[in-house]
């Protein structure tokens, strides 16, 4: 979307349609990037608040020409440079602005110039040497910038490998960086800028959403993502309370480490649901499954199915130090590999009229009670 977005600009701006805007865009940058270091460094990202501020010293002293005859004389150096930071950023934390970390931060980006300035002083420096011994193909202007393209490249992976948002868009701007550089007809400074700033805000708001609306450990909403669709719920719903059987036994047993591949894949499991539920961790080792437009009895089949999926599903454990087995799981032995199995409890209640959320969910969390006083791995109403 944010390419699809780009591109339209830059047609746009090509088209000379949007040359009345031109005025406010060339402003823009102004605005966003201060904007976007301060929302980055209330969210705690302290990478994309680094570049934002990077790219905003950068089109101050560009568009005010404070850098003068430095700026094309050392266009090379600058770019080079730029490009060592992002691609750096690319694979550090972040740890906030204003902490130890910061004043290594600092010495990496004079470390990331220096750098540049030594590349490019070498091949100046050795041009007649390495013209001499180098096959031809690597003339002066590819070794100039073979950095710069090995660096695209090993972001471009990074990306691709470790795909998050501060990523995409560490990826993003240091192909905006370099496209400004190689081709600065191509668009406008400020028009990158802002497309930077904006692409910025947009990921460290999402991401802060992400963060607050999904379970860290499954990958499930969270109980605060819960609670924001029940305001979005008709009359008519059922909710399921699903509980992991002796599920404290089996920790004592295999340890948390294995406790929480367990819970990960049960949440894999529960997330599979069927019939249109919406499935929650509502926290530790307790679930929740939302049926909207659904009484409870038509919920059974669908929460049948996972409590089967998860009963007959034989989980390989990657813990090689394990204890002695308890009752409270079976386990077997596949070869070497060790599986167990772990079976769930599940409650369900539908919505009555006059009834709360809270009154709904305690009446199921009474039937998931009553599915444990009978014996677990049931589904009881
Ligand atoms: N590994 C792991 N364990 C957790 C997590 N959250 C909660 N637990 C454990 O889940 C266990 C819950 O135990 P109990 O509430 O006593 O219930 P139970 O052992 O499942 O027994 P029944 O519900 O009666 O079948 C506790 O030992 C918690 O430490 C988690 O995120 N990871």
């Amino acid at each position: 979307m944010i390419a699809i977005g780009l591109a339209l600009t830059l047609f746009q701006f090509n088209q000379g349609q949007l040359q009345v805007w031109q005025g406010v865009i060339e402003q823009l940058p102004y605005w966003l990037l201060p904007a976007c270091i301060a929302i980055a460094l209330q969210f705690n990202r302290s990478r994309l608040a680094y570049l934002a501020a990077f790219m905003l010293a950068y089109f101050v002293c560009t568009t005010n020409d404070w850098l003068g005859t430095i700026e094309q004389e050392y266009a090379e150096q600058i770019l080079l440079g730029g490009t060592f930071i992002m691609t750096w950023f690319a694979f550090i934390k972040d740890r906030g602005l204003l902490s130890p970390h910061s004043l290594v931060r600092l010495m990496g980006i004079i470390v990331s110039f220096a750098a540049a300035f030594g590349w490019l002083w070498l091949n100046t420096e050795f041009k007649p040497l390495l013209d001499q011994y180098l096959p031809e193909l690597f003339n002066v202007d590819v070794r100039t910038l073979a950095p710069l393209y090995l660096c695209i490249f090993i972001v471009a992976i990074r990306a691709a490998w470790q795909a998050n948002l501060v990523n995409t868009s560490i990826f993003i701007s240091l192909a905006l960086w370099t496209a400004q550089f190689i081709r600065p007809e191509t668009l406008p400074l400020a028009v990158s800028m802002t497309a930077l700033a904006s692409i910025y805000i947009l990921t460290v708001l999402t991401d802060s959403y992400f963060l607050a609306y999904r379970d860290e450990l499954t990958g499930l909403a969270s109980r605060r993502a819960l609670f924001n669709l029940v305001l979005s719920l008709g009359r008519k719903y059922s909710v399921a309370m699903l509980d992991i059987d002796h599920f404290k036994k089996f920790n004592d047993t295999y340890g948390h480490d294995v406790g929480d591949q367990v819970l990960k894949l049960v949440a894999s499991k529960i997330a599979g649901v069927r019939g249109g539920g919406r499935a929650f961790r509502y926290g530790g080792e307790e679930f929740t499954i939302i049926f909207p437009r659904k009484d409870s009895s038509s919920t059974l089949d669908y929460l049948e199915e996972v409590r089967e999926s998860i009963e007959e599903y034989d989980i390989v454990l990657r813990d090689e130090k394990r204890k002695s087995q308890s009752k409270a799981t079976r386990g077997k032995t596949q070869g070497k590999a060790k599986t167990v199995s772990v079976t769930i409890s599940i409650g369900v209640a539908e919505h009555q009229n006059g009834e709360t959320f809270e009154q709904t969910m305690k009446r199921s969390d009474q039937a998931l009670y009553r599915a444990k006083k009978k014996g677990r791995n049931q589904v009881c109403v």
